[in-house]
């Protein structure tokens, strides 16, 4: 992957948010929030906006607006209603989809030697993408818990999550074991091998949801967005400008209904917490993403 300004440029200011966050607490959280919507607004969110260019540009010419939008809007449709019939298996899912998208794109080579059909490939993406996200969470256990309890009201699972990361505090640290088997596996690039290093150590020292938006916006969203203008867009600025006339409508529509249906939250669904509505809307939005993120990078690979 090139070397780029805002790849770099994502380390001091975290670097600075870390040390506000250890001597001035007050400031730090301030600084924190900022950082976090703002690349939850700018990354995060929009990383999906593509999501009809990429299904395009990778399809067989046959491509329709119309039926790529009925289709999307079914799936998040399907699994929102799991989201009210099964909560605990939607969360179970989401956390499992999840997983395979952040190994399936950090696992990514500069010349990926796995195909669809590699089982084992896949395995170790899964493997990899659950050992982050365990680590990730296991940062704060009980703000994990208590966001979650809303939804598992006195589960079992939770307080064994919480009994596990205080007996076992190797397992606090899982998302280093990820970076580890990334290590192995993915020789060639080193630079983004020490961003992500970085990136997670930074995320130990803060709140639970600043050290996940970190990740997930400035090392998840960023590299997907790179990726889709590397393979999908001219080079240059000319290929920047597209890319960002294409990611409007679409970001906006998300960011703009996310924050209504968050803010409204307390007159329709008073008993769930709003950052976990917030998790589910995102889940909501992912499941369609992350099918299309899987086609991209097998025709990528292809
Ligand atoms: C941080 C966090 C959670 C997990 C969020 C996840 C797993 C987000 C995944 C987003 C993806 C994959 C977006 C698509 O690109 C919980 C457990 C819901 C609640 C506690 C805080």
């Amino acid at each position: 992957m090139n070397f780029t300004l805002w790849n770099a440029a994502v380390l001091p200011a975290a670097f600075v948010i870390v040390v506000l966050h250890l001597l001035l607490p007050g400031a730090g959280f301030w600084v924190g929030t900022v950082f976090a919507l703002a690349g939850l607004i700018l990354f995060g969110i929009p990383h999906g906006s593509l999501d009809h260019v990429i299904t395009e540009k990778t399809g067989d010419g046959s491509f329709s607006l119309i039926r790529f939008l009925v289709l999307y809007l079914l799936t998040m449709l399907v699994y929102a209603l799991f989201w009210v019939w099964l909560p605990a298996f939607s969360l179970l899912f989401f956390l499992l989809m999840s997983a395979w998208h952040f190994g399936e794109t950090d696992l990514v080579t500069e010349n990926p030697k796995q195909t669809f059909s590699d089982i084992a490939a896949r395995f170790l993406q899964l493997t990899y993408g659950s050992l982050l996200l365990f680590g990730l969470l296991a940062n704060d256990p009980q703000q994990t818990v208590d966001i979650l309890s809303s939804l598992l009201v006195e589960s079992s699972v939770l307080a064994g999550f919480l009994q596990l990361t205080e007996t076992h505090s190797w397992l606090r640290f899982t998302e280093f074991y990820a970076l580890g088997l990334r290590i192995l596996l993915i020789r060639s690039a080193w630079f983004d091998q020490l961003r992500l290093a970085l990136v997670l150590f930074a995320a130990l020292f803060l709140p639970l949801l600043e050290g996940f938006l970190l990740y997930f916006c400035h090392h998840h969203a960023w590299v997907n967005l790179l990726r889709v203008k590397e393979k999908l867009y001219e080079a240059g600025q000319t290929g920047l400008r597209h890319m960002i006339k294409d990611m409007l409508p679409f970001s906006l529509i998300s960011v703009v209904g996310i924050v209504i249906l968050v803010l409204s939250a307390p007159l329709w669904l008073a008993q769930v917490n709003p950052v976990l509505l917030f998790f589910i809307l995102i889940s909501v939005l992912t499941l369609p993403h992350a099918g299309i993120m899987t086609r991209f990078y097998y025709k990528a690979a292809g």
